[in-house]
């Protein structure tokens, strides 16, 4: 069964083709990595996916449902997505002190709260993500980046989605922090049986999480399969150009044909 379903999606803006029939799943429970070089049309993906863009044409399905045009069905099926922005920094409100991000962001499930209902899920929320539940009246100036990208994580969770959009989720951290945050998107998948669309430029970065990765250049998706036997043997010479900027042990990877 598949969580999201990609089906022939085109996106333009004026006369730009940005995604050119593209068509790709994340099955239940997985973790579909798409990588690329920047403007290839990752993002265009991911915001046609939580309706910030309208595809020109093609569907997109969640949990069999489409999420594409209007209506109380479509906002009913895209209530099970939600986005990790990319940069931490401007996702959270500086303003308003992170557990009332959280608990703004309980309304997306649609079901009403009370009080102590959504304080008690705020508080759950920060132990998921590893922060201490009782920082929950700080603003977010008061964390580092990775602590406020694990926020914004436990903001996407609290709208309970079954499917989450990750995209360039680690770019804007220090390379030292990156490593925290994909361990925990890990941990919260395998815990909650999320399905996962992870998007980075970073091969590296989309090898550690993805147990398929799909190639996208120029629109399109160029090569697509489950993660090692793709790496291993890359059909496209796009893929194996990717490969080969990737530092594996201290050394670039090494093909027959390099
Ligand atoms: N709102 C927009 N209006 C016009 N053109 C856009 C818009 N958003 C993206 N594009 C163009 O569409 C193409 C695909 O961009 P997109 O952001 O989807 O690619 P990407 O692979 O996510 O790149 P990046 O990693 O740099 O965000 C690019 O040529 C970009 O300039």
């Amino acid at each position: 069964m598949n969580a999201l379903e990609i089906d022939d999606v085109t996106v333009r803006y004026r006369r730009e083709l940005a995604v050119d029939g593209v068509s790709l799943a994340v099955p239940q429970g997985r973790t579909v990595g798409l990588v690329g070089e920047s403007g290839s049309g990752k993002s265009s993906i991911a915001n046609a996916v939580v309706g910030l863009v309208r595809p020109a044409s093609g569907d997109i399905r969640v949990g069999g449902a489409s999420v594409v045009g209007r209506g109380a069905a479509v906002t009913q099926a895209r209530r099970r997505t939600q986005l990790i922005f990319q940069d931490p920094f401007s996702a959270l409100d500086p303003l308003m002190p992170v557990g009332a991000s959280i608990a703004e962001a309980t309304r997306a499930t649609g079901r009403r709260w009370s009080r102590e209902a959504k304080a008690a899920r705020v508080r759950e929320l920060l132990g998921q993500v590893h922060i201490d539940p009782a920082r929950a009246d700080e603003l977010p100036a008061a964390f580092s980046g990775g602590q406020r990208q694990r926020i914004t994580i436990a903001r996407a969770l609290a709208g309970e989605p079954s499917v989450l959009i990750a995209d360039e989720v680690t770019s804007a951290l220090d390379v030292s922090v990156q490593g925290a945050v994909l361990n925990l998107l890990r941990e919260l998948q395998r815990d909650l049986g999320l399905s996962i669309l992870f998007i980075s430029h970073n091969l590296a970065v989309v090898r550690y999480i993805s147990d398929e990765i799909c190639v996208m250049r120029h629109g399109r998706i160029v090569e697509a399969g489950e993660t090692e036997a793709l790496l291993r043997d890359p059909a496209d010479g796009y893929t194996r150009e990717l490969l080969r900027a990737v530092p594996v042990l201290g050394r670039r990877m090494e093909f027959e044909d390099a």
